[in-house]
Parts: C-alpha cells; structure tokens; sequence
C-alpha cells in the first residue's frame, strides 16, 4: 500500500523494529509513531541463549546473582555514557549516526542480558513479576487520576484514602 507522510500520524499507527509501518485508523487523534518491537526472541528464548553461552564457557562459577547485578550496573554505566554531556535528545534519536545507534543497541543488550540472567539466578520468573509488577503500577496510578502528572503516588492527596 502507498502511503504519504500524512497518513503516518495517527494514534495506534506502528512501526515495527522491521521497518514495517502497521496504520491504525481507530480516531482522529494525532501522535507520533509508535515504535514496536520484534516478537522474538522473548525473554525466555533470551535466557536460554545467554544460559548456554554461559554453559559452553564454564562461566557459572562466576555468574552468581551479586556479580550479575554488578556487571549489569557497569553496562548501565555504559549505556549512561553515550548519553553523558549531550543534554535532551529528541524520541527515535534523529541526530545520533547509524553507528552511535547501533553501539546504543549493544549497551542496552548488554543490560538485558545481565537483568534477564540475573532474575534466573534469583528464580525470579521475570515475564511473570513483570505482569504483577504492572497491574500493581496500574492500581498505585489510576490513569483517571494522574492523566497528564508525573508526581510520584505518595504526593497525591486523595480525601477518599
Ligand atoms: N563474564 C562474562 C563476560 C561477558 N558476558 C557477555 C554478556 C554481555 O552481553 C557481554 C559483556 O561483555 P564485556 O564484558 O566484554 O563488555 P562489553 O561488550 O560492554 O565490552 P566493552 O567493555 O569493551 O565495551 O558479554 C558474559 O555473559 N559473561
């Protein structure tokens, strides 16, 4: 299907990590893109990839849950660095070359890998805590409540609570 820069903007619109733009025509709101990911690998597929990398190498010994927690703080710092000193940067990040993009894409790799090992370590199922963890966020911050506030949940004052 053809479609021209104007068609691109509507809410629900997609692109997906492929390039592949996925149009939505559910209202007349405007927003920007919104960029999906691929569907796999899923966190799974990711922990049993990184658990045989780490099988074939012998590296269990040192794999345990504090040493992955500090190997992955050290790839945030990483990560932070590419950002360090260069002030706000626009969504989809316009400016950044295809080479700082993709040194951007292996950081935070880096950082998933480490998070996802280190949650197997702890036998925290991850995809699961996630869930619990967003329903949770869903009841401290009722979007009829906070639409449009970033205040933290603590500041709200409620007279129903
Ligand atoms: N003991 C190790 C070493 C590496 N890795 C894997 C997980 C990370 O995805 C990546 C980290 O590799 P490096 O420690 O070499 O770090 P970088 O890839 O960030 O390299 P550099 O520090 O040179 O930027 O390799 C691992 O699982 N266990």
């Amino acid at each position: 299907m053809l479609i021209s820069s104007s068609d691109l903007v509507h809410k629900s619109d997609t692109v997906a990590a492929n390039g592949e733009v996925q149009l939505a025509r559910n209202g007349d709101h405007k927003q920007a893109l919104r960029f999906t990911f691929s569907a796999e690998p899923t966190i799974e597929d990711i922990r049993r990839m990184q658990a045989e990398f780490t099988d074939e190498r012998d590296w269990n010994q040192f794999h345990q849950p504090r040493n992955l927690l500090l190997a992955m703080v050290g790839e945030v710092g990483e990560l932070s660095e590419l950002f360090q000193w260069r002030g706000e940067v626009a969504e989809g990040l316009p400016d950044w070359t295809e080479p700082q993009r993709e040194h951007l894409a292996q950081e935070l790799s880096d950082v998933l890998i480490y998070l996802i090992e280190l949650a197997e370590k702890c036998h925290i199922d991850l995809p699961q805590a996630v869930l619990r963890k967003m329903a949770l966020n869903r009841m401290k911050y009722p979007a009829s409540k906070v639409h449009g506030s970033a205040k933290k949940y603590t500041e709200y004052k409620d007279s129903s609570e």
